[in-house]
């Protein structure tokens, strides 16, 4: 989503909402109560920001073919991610730093994702340790996100310890060797606030993010730690040091998609970070159906992430062949906006919009939602060309 206009503010003070009623109205409380930096940090892509406005455009580009007359007065949304039942298939992706959203943080969001039975991914690069994240909410489903850092023995020990507090799967990044270019980050000369700590990596790695840079501080710390020559070969390696499934985040294609296969990944997120990294990455919703039909018959699940503000948008991805999707900003914008509870509302707002389009779109569970029922613009464009024929 855009970084808001100041006129939009304006607008939205106009009609502030006490109660907001939807994803949008939460980001701009949340842009209300937090200080810019961090605001900018968690709203900002990369670059001109081209590949932002285009997760959403994307969405709005697709329409639906709705089905009538069936009953849908009792539904189900329930599914399973790899093996782990959840109420509804709209989970948690990992958002770095979440105590500068509010003092909780993490725990919060634990708690909030736990009493909805969806699942958060928790970042490794969280301000509260993982551990204490598990003990938040114990029976809650939950992965742990990995950056492979230059110190081997680091990210083997903070393996480890995922899986040692319970965490179901890793969920490998692999489109970040290098942090993209934020313009905001550069200006505000993002660092983390005083007090706040990369709660992973105290007993491990440098805790401390760079204040001093002329740049943004997180991209001298990424590239101070993160592993830039990580390849398809580390994945081999990660097997060999645990037997978690493993799940990467950051395929935009079929070509690698089919690399996932081979190297024996249990899952795919077709992900563009939020448009943090490439900018003029495409949307993912509108790569989502060439990672499917290139994996389809091989035991991996496909998920989507990125622009996801509408239970309406869950399904155009249900619909294009994803499992379930992931949501980012939207849960940042909720722990800032009431902490718990805000990330309950939010995720209880993404729950009931996607039952109500589920209903309206002729649906009783997430089986009968299939590819006929959304147009894409690829579809019209042959339709074009059958016409002229
Ligand atoms: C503030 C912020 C922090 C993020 N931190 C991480 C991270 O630590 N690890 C990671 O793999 N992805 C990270 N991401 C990317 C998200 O996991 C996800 O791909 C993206 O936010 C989905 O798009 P959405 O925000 O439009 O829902 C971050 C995204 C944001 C906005
Ligand atoms: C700590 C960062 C690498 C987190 C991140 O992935 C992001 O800001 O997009």
């Amino acid at each position: 989503m855009q970084p808001l206009s100041a006129q939009a503010l304006a607008q939205y003070r106009a009609a502030a909402p006490m109660d907001p009623v939807n994803v949008m109205e939460y980001q701009m409380v949340a842009k209300e109560k937090l200080p810019k930096m961090v605001y900018d940090y968690y709203a900002s892509g990369a670059d001109d920001q081209w590949t932002l406005q285009e997760a959403r455009s994307a969405f709005e580009r697709i329409t639906f073919r709705p089905r009538v007359l069936v009953d849908v007065s009792v539904q189900d949304m329930s599914t399973t991610i790899l093996g782990q039942k959840v109420a509804f298939p709209i989970c948690v992706a990992p958002t770095a730093m979440q105590c500068m959203a509010t003092g909780q943080g993490e725990k919060a969001t634990s708690r909030a994702v736990a009493s909805m039975n969806t699942l958060m991914t928790l970042s490794s690069w969280s301000t509260t340790p993982l551990e204490e994240v598990a003990k938040a909410a114990p029976h809650g489903a939950r992965w742990f996100q990995l950056y492979v850092y230059k110190d081997r023995a680091c990210t083997e020990r903070l393996v480890r310890r995922a899986q040692a507090a319970g965490y179901k799967a890793l969920c490998l990044t692999v489109d970040t060797p290098r942090l993209g270019r934020r313009e905001n980050d550069v200006k505000n000369r993002f660092h983390l606030p005083d007090g706040l700590t990369m709660g992973n990596f105290l007993d491990l790695v440098q805790a401390e993010m760079p204040t001093d840079q002329k740049d943004s501080g997180l991209a001298a710390y990424v590239a101070s730690l993160i592993d830039p020559t990580l390849n398809w070969k580390d994945v081999e390696w990660l097997k060999t040091i645990t037997n978690l499934p493993i799940v990467v985040k950051g395929v935009l294609t079929a070509e690698d998609a089919l690399m996932a296969v081979k190297h024996g990944c249990a899952g795919i997120v077709v992900s563009n970070h939020g448009a943090r990294q490439l900018d003029y990455s495409p949307a993912t919703i509108d790569v989502l159906e060439e990672v499917v039909n290139a994996v389809r018959g091989y035991p991996i699940e496909v998920y989507l992430d990125g622009g996801v503000r509408r239970g309406t948008d869950a399904l155009k991805a249900l619909a294009l062949g994803a499992r379930a999707v992931f949501v980012g900003r939207p849960v940042v914008w909720g722990l800032a906006a009431g902490g718990e509870e805000g990330v309950r509302k939010v995720l209880t707002m993404l729950r009931d919009e996607f039952k109500l389009g589920l209903a309206l779109l002729g649906c009783q569970s997430l089986k009968d939602i299939n590819r006929s029922m959304v147009v894409t613009p690829a579809d019209r464009a042959k339709t074009a060309v059958r016409a002229r024929l």
